[in-house]
């Protein structure tokens, strides 16, 4: 029997004052709120003119923060009405103001897990404890070393997770109550954190090595103890640890970084897109990853393997890439090389000024790509003269400055479509408005793992997947052509957020087809449309069975 006063302080329960007449007879709430009893259309329009009253992008988030933690289903029905207005402030970029002002602003835990290094024999109650009894079908789970590209955040990163669940909702409608954000909080490298008096993590620095790992896997056996049903996102790990983490449990649970994968999926899937505005062939592009970080590598390895399946063979696909972090063009014998960069190193005989390719200016020069990707936090790294460069050797330069948030992109839109005299193919990592040049407005596509992540984990959730292997993941990369009309002067080579609902079902059943067809499903399943539109949940408010 629930109390009374915790149905009202439950968001995955509370109407406000929407509780009926009966409702609040019933459930002991008679009193306990103002007498009208209004709509959830009501509540919405309240709420939304309450959102317009703030001036600032973070006010408003605040505001939003502040309902969702009341109230999920008025929350999600305010997104879906204003999702292309909302997905900024929910997620990218303003989370990245909360997430630097965590401690200030902070009110509420938001129903997330905090796993503590220092306490490993707490981890499954944790868990549990958190999940408070409700079927969790998806973890988010960040330890925040890599917060997108502004580095070690500690504790406070814990608002990434908590953010892309929300556009994991309001995107392809999984089930609010049956997510769980985890923050693993391994200690912080970050000095303004471990000084500030008011930081609310554990204050030391990060923990590395066995003790980590250690933690790592207790969490990922408790989760899937408690949990044997859920998709495990990874999110904002560091550099060298993404990779390894994800190497260590793909081929035995249902799970994928999103950095890595949903990052190469969501660049390949632009790349296809420009390439049928172009209407040029993959096989004929070169293809520079400038930042060969997380992001990077896992663009470059989608990429290898879609142009593996159109016929190159391992060594033939290498050849289009040149991979570049902060050495300058990676080369076999470079210095402190990772493992996810060694497959893509060139040879130095290729060119015969390869020392002098420590520079991206240098590097465009030499190599004339025809794709160029920033996920290199290195802002204004795409500078005119370089832009304008690769422009002079290809038609429909091909340049996604990805990096987040927005002061660390390495490039503007509006800049590459005027440098390039409207010939640029452009995807940004945040939102970007059109940009008008010479009576075109070009529509800018946005290349974030968030078009494509959230259709994704639902597809796996809706057919219970096992695993996620490369087969689903190029599926998916294929699912979103046709919503562009490219026969448009100054389309997206992406289709648009406010379109996000419509393809994250379509990316949903096409990576819940391929999980059955390839008799990855764990439960048998008939119909794939079924299942995915099944588990589709939507803001309503349901009766509460308070037996
Ligand atoms: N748009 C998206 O969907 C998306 C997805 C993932 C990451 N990102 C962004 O990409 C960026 C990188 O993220 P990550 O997770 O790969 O981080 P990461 O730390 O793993 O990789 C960053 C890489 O950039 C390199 N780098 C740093 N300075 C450089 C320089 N001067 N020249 C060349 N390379 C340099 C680093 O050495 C590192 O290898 C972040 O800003 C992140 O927000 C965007
Ligand atoms: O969070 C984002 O906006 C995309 C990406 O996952 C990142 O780390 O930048
Ligand atoms: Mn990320």
């Amino acid at each position: 029997m629930l109390h009374n006063q915790s149905i009202l302080n439950n968001p995955f329960l509370n109407k406000g004052t929407a509780f009926t007449k009966e409702e609040r007879q019933k459930l002991g709430l008679t009193g306990t709120l103002p007498s009208q009893v209004q709509t959830l259309e009501q509540q919405t329009t309240q709420a939304y003119a309450q959102f317009q009253s703030k001036t600032t992008p973070l006010e408003k988030r605040i505001f939003l923060m502040t309902l969702f933690n009341e109230n999920r289903t008025l929350f999600y029905r305010l997104m879906d009405d204003h999702l292309v207005e909302f997905m900024p402030i929910v997620y990218d970029p303003v989370v990245a103001d909360s997430i630097e002002q965590y401690n200030e602003l902070f009110l509420n835990p938001q129903n997330a897990a905090f796993v503590s290094v220092d306490a490993p024999d707490d981890i499954e109650d944790t868990l549990r404890n958190a999940a408070g009894g409700r079927d969790i079908r998806l973890v988010v789970v960040t330890d925040s070393e890599g917060i997108l590209g502004m580095g070690d955040w500690g504790v406070n990163g814990v608002d990434i997770a908590i953010g892309k669940l929300m556009v994991y909702t309001a995107a392809a409608g999984i089930d609010p109550s049956q997510v769980l954000p985890v923050s693993i909080d391994a200690g912080t490298n970050n000095q303004k954190l471990l000084n500030d008096p008011l930081y609310l993590g554990n204050r030391h620095e990060r923990v590395t090595g066995d003790r980590y790992y250690e933690t790592i896997d207790k969490f990922v056996q408790a989760e899937q103890k408690l949990f044997p049903e859920s998709l495990l996102h990874w999110e904002d790990f560091g550099r060298s640890n993404a990779q390894v983490i994800l190497d260590k449990y793909k081929d035995k649970i249902a799970t994928f970084n999103d950095d890595i994968q949903g990052t190469g999926m969501v660049v390949l899937a632009g790349i296809l897109g420009a390439l049928n505005i172009s209407k040029e062939n993959i096989k004929d592009q070169k293809i520079l990853t400038f930042g060969a970080g997380t992001a990077g590598m896992g663009i470059a390895n989608q990429i290898m393997d879609e142009l593996m399946q159109e016929g190159l063979t391992e060594e033939e696909a290498k050849q289009h890439f040149y991979a570049v972090d902060k050495q300058g063009l990676l080369f076999e014998d470079t210095a402190d090389l990772t493992p996810a960069q060694k497959p893509f190193t060139r040879k130095r005989s290729e060119f015969t000024n390869a020392d002098e390719l420590t520079n991206l200016e240098a590097i465009v020069k030499a190599v004339h790509p025809t794709i160029m990707i920033g996920t290199s936090t290195q802002p204004g790294a795409f500078t005119e003269t370089i832009v304008k460069e690769m422009a002079d050797h290809t038609e429909r330069p091909i340049i996604f400055p990805l990096s987040n948030p927005t002061k660390l992109a390495e490039a503007t839109a509006e800049n590459l479509i005027k440098w390039t005299d409207g010939r640029a193919l452009v995807a940004t990592g945040i939102p970007a408005e059109d940009v008008d040049y010479n009576g075109v407005s070009y529509q800018i596509g946005q290349g974030n793992n968030a078009l494509m992540y959230p259709g994704l984990g639902f597809g796996l959730i809706a057919s219970t997947a096992k695993l996620l292997n490369k087969e689903t993941l190029s599926a998916a990369c294929h699912a979103l052509g046709g919503i562009v009309d490219t026969s448009k002067p100054g389309a997206a080579v992406l289709p648009p957020v406010s379109k996000i609902t419509e393809f994250s079902q379509k990316l949903a059943e096409v990576v819940a087809q391929s999980i059955v067809d390839q008799g990855l499903n764990k439960e048998p399943i008939q119909d794939v449309k079924k299942a995915v539109a099944d588990m589709k949940w939507t803001p309503e408010y349901q009766d509460i069975n308070n037996d």
